[in-house]
């Protein structure tokens, strides 16, 4: 029987991601034309610089290029694989690839996240297909079951740990008592963090992914400008010794809601309890909860961040996209019929964690409380510790509407008898 013809890549980017990417498509080779049929080759290597030293890398070093935009135009390339990031010329490559009908696998959530629909509407004009299992949770086969085996299913929410970054951050600063700068350094060392770390820390990559999983889960489209986003950079390890002595922790969380009609997504700093499954997830782990109507809740877990683990949900949709050159099939393209309306977070129910420097004086917490009853916000617990001449006051809320406190903390902090407001936390999972 002739051999199959190879199915030809063209890899944009050889980094963190990209070089793993390169080793496991050597490593397993043989396995991969089997599972396929065909075997896969690399048709060319498009890098930023040539003449950097790669020399442990199994591949021809002929094969390297600075010209992504022709190695893409080539006749022989069928599947584009993007692991350079940021927002162009990654656009223009990839929608160069789709309109042309050649299958895209990206891992780039900030430009999926920021014009998706720009991709869709390429691999759709390009009846091409358009792979990005990467792009969220990293190793976790989490896209493919949201974008095919759920969709038979209603979710309702997805909340989760969807930033390794800053949960190996988090983590450490729970764990080891490490600085912030320390363990953001160590994430980097390691491979996990963006090219620039804000990213990482402000939350604007765990929105992207937060845009994603929404568009994904409630079949509308969700842009990384529709998610409320806070970052981490605030979490102190006061505010972690505070978590603990409540018996909880502090997470990065990305919830994503829907009713009939709205979606709700925001990605913050939240309280959970100890007792509760996210608390345990540690290092750059990621995990997300899924709830859907009939399936009822599903957890997903792993590695979400790191050039291998990352590079293994790569090679899937690889396989999943030379399966589909071989057979003349697609995968399933983007599903946004239901256009539901983004809600705005004031309208999001939580609750809040607010510790705050007060002056001693009689009649102080009397002061306090009122401000939480004239914005209709039941206080839950409330813990004081007094010094000479100021005091603490730790108050936890009962569910209220974030606008509801968010305005309940900006009265306070006009009061005379408020010295600072130490920190706001969101409080998720039943803690506290
Ligand atoms: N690192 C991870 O754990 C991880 C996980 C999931 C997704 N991702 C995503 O994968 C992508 C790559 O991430 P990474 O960690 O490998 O980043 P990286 O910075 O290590 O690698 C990116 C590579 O692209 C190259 N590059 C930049 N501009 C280029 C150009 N014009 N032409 C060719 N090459 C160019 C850079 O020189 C670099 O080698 C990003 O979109 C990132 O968000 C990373
Ligand atoms: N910087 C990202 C890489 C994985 O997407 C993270 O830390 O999760
Ligand atoms: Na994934």
């Amino acid at each position: 029987m002739n051999p199959a013809k190879p199915v030809r890549l063209a890899l944009l980017g050889c980094g963190t991601v990209g070089t793993e990417v390169v080793r496991l498509l050597h490593e397993q080779a043989e396995d991969l034309t089997a599972r396929i049929g065909a075997p896969l080759e690399l048709a060319g290597i498009a890098v930023r610089r040539l003449g950097r030293e790669r020399g442990d890398l199994p591949v021809d070093p002929a094969l390297f290029t600075t010209d992504a935009l022709g190695l893409i135009k080539r006749d022989d390339v069928d599947v584009v694989i993007e692991v350079v990031g940021g927002i162009e010329p990654a656009r223009t490559w990839l929608v160069e690839a789709l309109r042309a009908g050649k299958s895209v696998v990206t891992a780039n959530k900030a430009l999926l996240a920021e014009d998706g629909g720009t991709l869709h509407d390429a691999a759709a004009e390009g009846n091409a297909d358009l792979y990005y299992e990467a792009s969220v949770a990293g190793a976790i086969p989490l896209l493919r079951p949201m974008r095919e085996s759920l969709h038979g299913d209603r979710v309702t929410a997805v909340t989760g740990i969807v930033n390794g970054t800053t949960n190996f951050i988090l983590s450490s600063m729970a764990s080891t008592g490490a600085g912030f700068n320390e363990a953001l350094e160590e994430a980097t060392e390691l491979g996990y963090a963006e090219a620039d770390p804000t990213a990482d820390v402000e939350g604007f990559d765990a929105a992207a992914k937060a845009a994603i999983l929404a568009s994904l889960a409630f079949h509308t489209r969700v842009t990384a400008a529709d998610v409320f986003r806070e970052g981490m950079t605030g979490v102190t390890a006061g505010d972690m010794a505070s978590a603990k002595e409540m018996g909880c922790t502090i997470k990065l969380l990305c919830i994503a809601q829907r009713t009939a009609d709205s979606v709700s997504v925001r990605v913050h700093p939240a309280m959970i309890p100890l007792s509760h499954p996210l608390a345990g997830v540690g290092d750059a782990f990621n995990a997300v909860f899924v709830e859907a109507e009939a399936a009822g809740p599903l957890m997903f877990y792993g590695r979400g961040a790191g050039g291998r683990p990352t590079a293994s949900a790569v090679l899937g949709d690889i396989v999943a996209a030379a399966r589909n050159k071989l057979t003349g099939t697609r995968a399933p393209s983007e599903s946004n019929y239901a256009e539901l309306t983004v809600r705005p977070i004031g309208e999001s129910m939580t609750r809040y964690h607010i510790s705050l420097d007060v002056a001693e004086r009689p009649g102080v917490l009397a002061t306090v409380a009122g401000v939480f009853a004239q914005h209709e916000v039941s206080i839950a617990t409330v813990r004081q510790s007094g010094r000479a001449d100021d005091a603490k006051l730790v108050i936890v809320t009962h569910i209220a509407p974030d606008a509801a406190l968010a305005a309940t903390v900006e009265s306070l902090a006009s009061l005379d008898i408020v010295r600072s407001i130490a920190s706001v936390l969101r409080v998720e999972g039943g803690a506290g």
